[in-house]
């Protein structure tokens, strides 16, 4: 196989030198499948891994982008040259908020790798606890620094992401693994890895009752509903949603790893749960991929994707906060997207679109379907990235609402035939969610 060997470009090579406390005489090499190289040093764990190589545009946040679950199974690479310069936080909610557990995005790193061109070993920042490489080691995580990120960056633009290793220490000098050794993350159901396994309540006191699909949820989806109030029942990926849809004022879908396909019976799930329900329903990126192909859309798996914090979205249609015809700036970080086609489904249109590749951005509900359905492909609950569209957890949550308020009024149970459960009393704990027979 044509084999090519980047080197280090030698202005990073120097300022690592200058860094205590890495790996930097432990060699590690960045293999790609298409048959490039990139030599570096390693920082973080001693330990060799296998991923999707990806990269992100964002600037900051490098601790909530590694503890995305949907970064789950990719070597991620920056392409902001200094990444770790403010350190890593500690991972424990302040004890002033009562919502989520974690205060990055999950309980650990999620992606398999991290590629960076100058790791940052001194740190500054009032809240961090310890740095960039030693965080990975504690999580088992490999690093490699002193590589030239632009021309890694270059070649997943012009190639697509491609599958990757990085070897470290006595791996990094085996030659590069045969195309049948690189693993494939898509080829497995990653939101079953990182699903939670048994529902469990946040807020159990809020004045509207939210179930939250897990397709492997960042922490500030379920901050960005507490916050506002709901009480937030959080269900496994393939629970039947279906069985208990009466105890809930709402049903919010969340992102996830890996390719959609995965999620096709909960598409279908919902499907029927579309059918004989009007209440809302918002999903965020894996959540939004879901409703689509509910809606009958198909997903495809784009080039490169996108992911970074600056992704520049045009509304088609205003609804709640978001107003046609304005441009809103993103945070992203999704491979697959669903196909715009012509017509769209009945009931359903177009929301958003990218305006750098013109990709489906937002599908929702159309006003004379009688739903009240929205999904993006974005991330409106950033963590990182700019809030431009967090009002749209209000919007769902006041339609939750002013539903609530109707069903009160007039008494009547929206699903017809379907039996309504008494609420569960719920409590913090993880428990079982009893399902309407
Ligand atoms: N952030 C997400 O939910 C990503 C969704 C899906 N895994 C994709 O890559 O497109």
């Amino acid at each position: 196989m044509f084999f090519r060997t980047f080197s280090s470009v030698p202005r990073l090579s120097r300022s690592l030198a200058t860094h205590a406390n890495l790996n930097t005489r432990i060699p590690a090499v960045l293999h790609l499948k298409t048959g490039e190289s990139f030599a570096g040093s390693s920082f973080g764990a001693l330990t060799s891994t296998y991923g999707e190589t990806v990269f992100s545009t964002s600037i900051t946040s490098y601790t909530e982008s590694m503890t995305d679950p949907s970064y789950r199974g990719q070597i991620l690479v920056f392409t902001t040259p200094l990444i770790g310069n403010y350190g890593v936080p500690s991972n424990k909610t302040p004890v002033d908020s009562q919502d989520v557990g974690v205060y990055l995005e999950s309980e650990g790193i999620q992606c398999s790798a991290v590629v960076v061109a100058d790791v940052a070993e001194k740190f500054s920042h009032h809240r961090a606890v310890e740095s960039l490489a030693s965080w990975c080691k504690r999580h088992n995580v490999p690093g490699i620094t002193g590589v030239d990120t632009r021309a890694i960056t270059r070649l997943l633009r012009d190639q697509g992401t491609t599958l990757g290793r990085l070897a470290v220490g006595e791996d990094a000098q085996a030659p590069a693994p045969m195309d049948e050794e690189y693993w494939d993350p898509s080829e497995e159901n990653l939101v079953a890895q990182v699903s939670t396994k048994e529902p469990y309540v946040l807020n159990p006191t809020g004045d509207v009752k939210i179930a939250v699909l897990d397709f492997g949820a960042k922490a500030n989806i379920l901050r960005s509903l507490v916050r506002r109030n709901a009480a937030v029942t959080v269900l496994p990926w393939d629970f039947d949603f279906h069985a208990v849809r009466a105890q809930y004022d709402g049903l919010f879908l969340t992102n996830g790893p890996g390719d959609p396909r995965h999620c096709m019976d909960a598409a279908l799930n919902l499907r029927k749960t579309l059918e004989e329900w009007d209440k809302p329903v918002f999903g965020i990126c894996m959540g939004h991929q879901v409703i689509g192909m509910a809606a009958g859309l198909d997903a495809y798996r784009m080039t490169f994707g996108n992911r970074g914090h600056n992704q520049p979205v045009l509304a088609l249609a205003s609804s709640g906060s978001i107003k046609a015809g304005r441009v809103y700036v993103t945070s992203q970080n999704h491979q697959y997207a669903l196909k715009l086609q012509d017509p769209f489904p009945a009931g359903w249109e177009p929301f958003f679109i990218n305006c750098n590749d013109s990709s489906v951005e937002g599908i929702k509900s159309t006003a004379d379907s009688g739903k009240k359905v929205w999904g993006v492909q974005f991330h409106p609950e950033s963590a990182g990235g700019p809030l431009d569209t967090i009002e749209m957890f209000t919007d769902f949550l006041a339609e939750c609402r002013a539903h609530k308020m109707q069903l009160g009024l007039g008494g009547q149970d929206v699903m017809g035939a379907a039996k309504v459960e008494p609420a569960l009393a719920f409590t913090n704990a993880p428990q079982p969610i009893a399902v309407a027979a």
